[in-house]
């Protein structure tokens, strides 16, 4: 077994995202931490716990270990769950000297991590993805939140973790179209930030879908590397942060008025993506060739580029409780060129709806 390898989040609060390590392992790390760990809540699925408690157990065999398990799925990021893991913790005796661990994806790593955001005013927390999404972006910067009926994410915190424990043996048993999810962020995360990056994507497409180890490790820690680089940058996403959020104004639109059914949190980034790239064509920040490389990329793994029987009306109504909107003003993050983001705070409603028009297919 290699040593995992430890980048660091340095803002606030600086903290270590361990890439390649071992389940095994975790809980070594967390006797060596200065402040006594008491008891421990762990909070995963079940499908995920079957296939990896074992293993994280090797390690904890010193604690209490009391396990909590969320069905799975979108709908569970919400008030109704967190009340219930707040009435089970109490159950177990958990105080502030209890660590949670997030074992799990990104509806687990924000659930769990919102919970140890205010449980007893804020307890720690380990968030260990087994999610290729949650391993390349959820776990790193401390975003966590529930969903509101009328938005996602509309109640959270940033709560740093203590440590990212990453485990990149836990991709092996991740279905295809949990991948894709993944990669929709990875993908942004290089439309952003690296040409370079995205050209790999166009590049190593073979690689990547057969998951070669080696190109597998490449693309995760290139990923997770942008992601600690930007939240070192702007924990609180007061400027640079606000450029990971291209293609969720139009995503979360799009989940929350499907009801989180029939779209997942990537497919809903990949087509807002490709609608954000539109928008950005309107306003010469990208050519049209450019468009239809990033959809060609999103494409090639799968991902959907445009959607049908939606109504663009009802889905720019959804962007009225975007985080970023300010004083009634819609603010968006457009590509610009390949490898390079902007803030757009001139987007008028008319630009907005004819993106979705782009996106959406016509029914016969
Ligand atoms: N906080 C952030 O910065 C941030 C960033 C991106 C996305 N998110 C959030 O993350 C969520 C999506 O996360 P996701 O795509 O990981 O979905 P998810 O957490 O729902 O996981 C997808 C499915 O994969 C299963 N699974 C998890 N690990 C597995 C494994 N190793 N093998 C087999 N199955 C496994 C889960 O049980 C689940 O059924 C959304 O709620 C999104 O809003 C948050
Ligand atoms: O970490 C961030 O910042 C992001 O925007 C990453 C996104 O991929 C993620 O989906 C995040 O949860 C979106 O945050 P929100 O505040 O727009 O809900
Ligand atoms: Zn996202």
């Amino acid at each position: 077994m290699s040593l995992p390898e430890k980048i660091e989040v340095s803002a606030d609060r600086k903290y270590p995202v361990y890439l390649g390590a071992a389940l095994e392992d975790l809980g070594g790390y967390i006797h060596s931490l200065p402040d006594k760990v008491e008891q421990i809540l762990v909070i995963s699925h079940k499908k995920v716990a079957d296939l990896y408690l074992e293993r994280l157990m090797t390690g904890l065999g010193d604690y209490t270990v009391d396990l909590m398990i969320v069905p799975a799925g979108e709908e569970e990021k919400s008030l109704d769950r967190l009340s219930r893991l707040t009435t089970d913790a109490l159950g177990f005796g958990a105080d502030r000297k209890t660590l949670v661990i997030a074992l799990g994806g990104g509806v687990i790593g924000d659930l769990a991590g919102f919970f140890a955001s205010v449980y007893m005013r804020g307890i720690r927390l380990i968030q260990v993805p087994t999610t290729l999404l949650a391993q390349v972006d959820s776990s790193i910067g401390g975003k966590v939140a529930v969903n509101h009926p009328a938005g996602k994410n509309i109640l959270g915190a940033f709560h740093p973790p203590v440590a990212v424990w990453t485990d990149f043996r836990t991709l092996d048993s991740l279905p295809w179209i949990e991948v894709e999810n993944g990669l929709a962020e990875s993908i942004k995360h290089a439309l952003i930030t690296d040409s370079d990056f995205f050209s790999f994507f166009e590049t190593q497409a073979d690689s990547i879908k057969r998951r070669d180890p080696v190109i597998w490790r490449e693309m995760v820690a290139r990923s997770a590397s942008i992601k600690v680089r930007v939240v070192s940058q702007d924990e609180r996403e007061q400027g640079i942060r606000r450029l990971l959020n291209l293609g969720h104004s139009f995503g979360h639109a799009l989940e929350t008025e499907m009801n989180y059914r029939g779209v997942t949190h990537g497919q809903g980034v990949s087509i807002g993506i490709v609608a954000a790239a539109f928008l950005a064509n309107a306003k010469g920040l990208i050519t049209l060739n450019e468009v239809e490389r990033i959809k060609q990329v999103l494409r090639c793994y799968d991902l959907p580029t445009s959607i049908s029987r939606q109504d663009p009306h009802a889905l720019l109504q959804r962007m009225e409780t975007d985080k970023k909107n300010q004083g009634g003003r819609k603010i968006l993050i457009l590509p610009q060129g390949i490898g390079n983001a902007v803030v757009s705070k001139e987007c008028k409603d008319e630009e907005i709806l004819d993106a979705w028009q782009k996106v959406i297919l016509e029914d016969n």
